[in-house]
């Protein structure tokens, strides 16, 4: 960042980047200006950027010279609750949350309205909550809830004028794709059912054996891709009134038995397990816990049918 802070930073002003082409045009501009030290790519207000990381978050086996170091969400504290409760009117909540354009859908269930407010919280790493000052401590306190029964996972910082601290680690060099840190907080902070359109669920995972390792990579594959649980639940936790469920965030450490540690990562349907580095699991990444963890934001999430689920899919393979 040395180059940002001891000279004026260049500024690429009005590009458009659209949804199909913004990986390349990104790529095309820093082959055209030479390399940039960083992108800080601003979203028009009615962007969901569950559609807009995968782009960005790409394989290293891709030779891709971006890399996404984490999405930050401002909040306006303010008027925040009243855009959580606004009726969806934007194609991107539609998509994502099966509502037709300013209509509710048979699926939409009363309370449950996912607007583009709950989209742009529910995929940050970093939540600004902004005009701090516009609303009294109480007022501040009942939005912080909302927003982290919505986001368990993210860093919130409450400011006036988005002033923090540092930009470092606070809204730039977030690595929020390559550790696994703030698992451990999301149990404590986890008042989870505030907000009824999203939340933010904890499973924990069993040190797992290689076939059980297998299964869960099968439970994931199902739960993030075709939003279904396998194997059925018996009927008394099939609930079929429960709305649907979408996946909007997920993120876990998994322990194996043969001392493997591995990181989950996954924006909507888009997910990856890589091994996580020795140093940073023990810098306090796995939070020095025995089991494993997998942390969940979406829609629609039961506890008692996704452990029910997770547990019959890891016992069914056995030890
Ligand atoms: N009192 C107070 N005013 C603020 C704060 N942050 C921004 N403002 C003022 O709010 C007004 C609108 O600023 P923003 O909401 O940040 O504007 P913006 O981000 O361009 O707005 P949108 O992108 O349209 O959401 C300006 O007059 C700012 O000076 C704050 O923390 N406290």
């Amino acid at each position: 960042m040395d180059s940002v802070i001891d000279e004026p930073p260049t500024l690429v002003e009005n590009t458009t980047i659209d949804g199909d082409t913004g990986l390349a045009s990104i790529e095309a501009l820093i082959s055209q200006r030479g390399g940039f030290d960083y992108i800080l790519l601003e979203t028009s207000g009615l962007a969901d950027p569950g559609n807009l990381a995968p782009l960005f978050w790409t394989d290293d086996g891709l030779g891709s010279n971006t890399y996404l170091d984490g999405i930050v969400t401002v909040v306006d504290a303010k008027n925040i609750l009243t855009s959580l409760s606004e009726t969806p009117s934007h194609p991107e909540v539609e998509e994502a949350g099966d509502a037709t354009e300013g209509q509710k859908t048979d699926e939409d269930h009363a309370g449950e309205h996912l607007t583009t407010a709950h989209l742009q919280i529910s995929h940050a790493d970093v939540i600004v909550l902004n005009k701090a000052d516009t609303v009294t401590p109480e007022q501040l306190d009942a939005v912080h809830g909302r927003v982290t029964s919505i986001n368990g996972l993210a860093k919130i910082h409450v400011t006036q004028h988005s002033r923090v601290p540092h930009l470092e680690g606070f809204l730039l060099d977030l690595h929020a794709y390559d550790g696994v840190k703030g698992l451990e907080e999301v149990e404590k902070k986890g008042h989870s059912h505030i907000d009824p359109s999203i939340s933010t669920l904890a499973l924990p995972i069993p040190i797992l054996s290689p076939s059980q390792f297998a299964a869960l990579e099968s439970w994931l594959r199902l739960l993030l891709w075709e939003n279904t649980l396998l194997p059925p639940l018996p009927s008394a936790l099939a609930d079929p009134g429960s709305p649907p469920f979408s996946i909007h965030r997920a993120k876990g450490l998994i322990r194996c038995q043969d001392g493997a540690v591995k990181m989950l990562q996954g924006v909507r349907e888009v997910f990856d397990i890589t091994d996580l580095e020795k140093e940073e699991e023990e810098g306090g990444e796995g939070g020095g816990g025995k089991e494993g963890k997998i942390v969940l934001i979406g829609r629609g999430l039961r506890r008692e049918s996704l452990e029910a689920s997770l547990g019959r899919a890891l016992r069914e393979v056995g030890d």
